[in-house]
């Protein structure tokens, strides 16, 4: 039987997957994977029981990913599982931004009972008036899942866009339409461009990367979006910005005592991934990689630990470890196993920066001495015996 917990309401589709060998758990400390969305994971204490952390979206900045990794705990996210989710609201955030509707619906309801409304509206609706989004330079920032939905919709509603990402995936770049000039600096984007949208992960490297310097080469009456993390921008100097007039409208999904009712900019309550399609894609996901995890050993889509895969375990027995990437590891198991007679019939090992992971399959049942003798070599993190 295996238990999980739940940080944050998951989609039931999703959770319905679970087989009767799973029960749900109220409390982290009694579970063998979490699942979760944006719960801040930073200051929880994580059992030795726990295997998974399984991050129902995209952003993994509220876990802690090494603590994890040093613990042997996989962290799965859900990549691109929300993407459409997200690309529908930038293309809303941009249109908000180019025409008052929010003004203008504003005004309608305080209106209401008025029996001149329609006249009265036709007086004032100039208040609101704005421009169209075709023909002006879009410039996407982060040419992963969403990133590339955002530049290829923008292109079919008639906008100039520009793409910069250089560390962009060969499948993404596949994806992305043809007429999307390829940036090789984020200059270009800051100098060109009407609209610049960010969907890049929050990392040290990423934090603040709108910034006074950025934003001191973006032309007059830009409008920025950041539907990725608030704090990827440096939002003082974005509402400086604002008051000087250089920036139009700043559109952001993640609200914060900062950016809440500051003049010239929109604020959404982080909804965008909070569509019925989403959740549940994502749910899915992360559901599917917990018991591909927990009841075979495979890691998919995991941010922490490498991809690593040996299908179904046919032979008698398989154990996982999860441990350091650091030499001789893969000798010392074999040379373990040999001393208790047991005959290794597939193996693969695979790492990722500091951490690694191996699944050893045998041609019988692994008992517990030789566990204990594995779990004892020193870089070992995790042992598992799946069968
Ligand atoms: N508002 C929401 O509800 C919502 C939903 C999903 C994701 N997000 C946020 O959006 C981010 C992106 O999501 P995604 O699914 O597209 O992720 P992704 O991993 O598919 O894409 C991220 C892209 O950013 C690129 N990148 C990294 N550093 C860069 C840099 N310095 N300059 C330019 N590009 C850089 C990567 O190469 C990658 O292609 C997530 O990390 C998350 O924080 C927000
Ligand atoms: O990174 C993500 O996937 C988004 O920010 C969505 O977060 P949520 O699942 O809490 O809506």
């Amino acid at each position: 039987m295996f238990k999980y917990n739940c940080l944050n309401p998951i989609a039931n589709i999703g959770l319905e997957s679970f087989t009767e060998e799973y029960q749900k758990v109220e409390n982290l400390q009694d579970a063998d994977a979490v699942l979760v969305r944006s719960a801040a994971m930073h200051d929880l204490d994580f059992p030795n029981s726990l295997h998974a952390i399984a991050r129902a979206g995209a952003g993994v900045n509220n876990i802690p990913l090494e603590k994890c990794a040093e613990k042997g705990i996989v962290v799965f996210n859900t990549p691109g599982a929300n993407a459409n989710g997200v690309k529908e609201l930038v293309i809303a955030g941009m249109l908000l931004a180019s025409r008052d509707v929010i003004g203008g619906v504003n005004w309608v309801s305080t209106q209401k009972g008025n029996p001149d409304i329609a006249k009265l509206a036709e007086k004032t609706k100039n208040n609101f008036a704005g421009s169209e989004i075709r023909g002006k330079k879009l410039g996407v920032i982060g040419l992963g899942a969403i990133g590339v939905l955002v530049a290829n919709a923008a292109t079919h509603l008639g906008m100039e866009v520009y793409g910069y990402d250089p560390y962009v995936s060969v499948d993404a770049a596949w994806n992305l339409s043809r007429g999307i000039k390829h940036s090789k600096t984020a200059e270009e984007i800051y100098k060109e461009c009407d609209f610049i949208t960010i969907h890049v992960p929050l990392m040290d490297a990423t934090k603040k990367m709108i910034n006074e310097a950025a934003i001191s080469m973006m032309k007059e009456s830009v409008v920025i979006l950041n539907f990725a993390r608030d704090l990827l921008v440096d939002e003082e100097a974005v509402i400086q910005g604002v008051a000087d007039g250089k920036i139009k409208k700043y559109v952001v999904d993640f609200p914060n005592p900062t950016t809440a009712g500051a003049d010239g900019v929109i604020v959404i309550p982080h909804l965008g991934a909070s569509t019925e399609e989403s959740e549940d894609n994502c749910a899915i996901m992360a559901v599917k990689e917990v018991r591909d995890y927990l009841e075979n050993g495979n890691i998919k889509n995991s941010v922490n630990y490498p991809a690593c895969d040996m299908g179904i375990c046919e032979n008698a027995g398989r154990i996982c470890i999860n441990h350091k990437n650091i030499p001789n590891m893969i000798g010392q198991y074999t040379s373990k196993l040999a001393q208790f007679n047991l005959n290794i019939s597939d193996m693969i090992n695979k790492s990722k920066g500091d951490y690694a992971y191996t699944i050893i399959d045998t041609e019988s049942q692994v008992n517990a001495d030789v566990i204990k003798e594995l779990a004892s070599i020193s870089g070992v993190l995790k042992i598992r015996v799946i069968k």
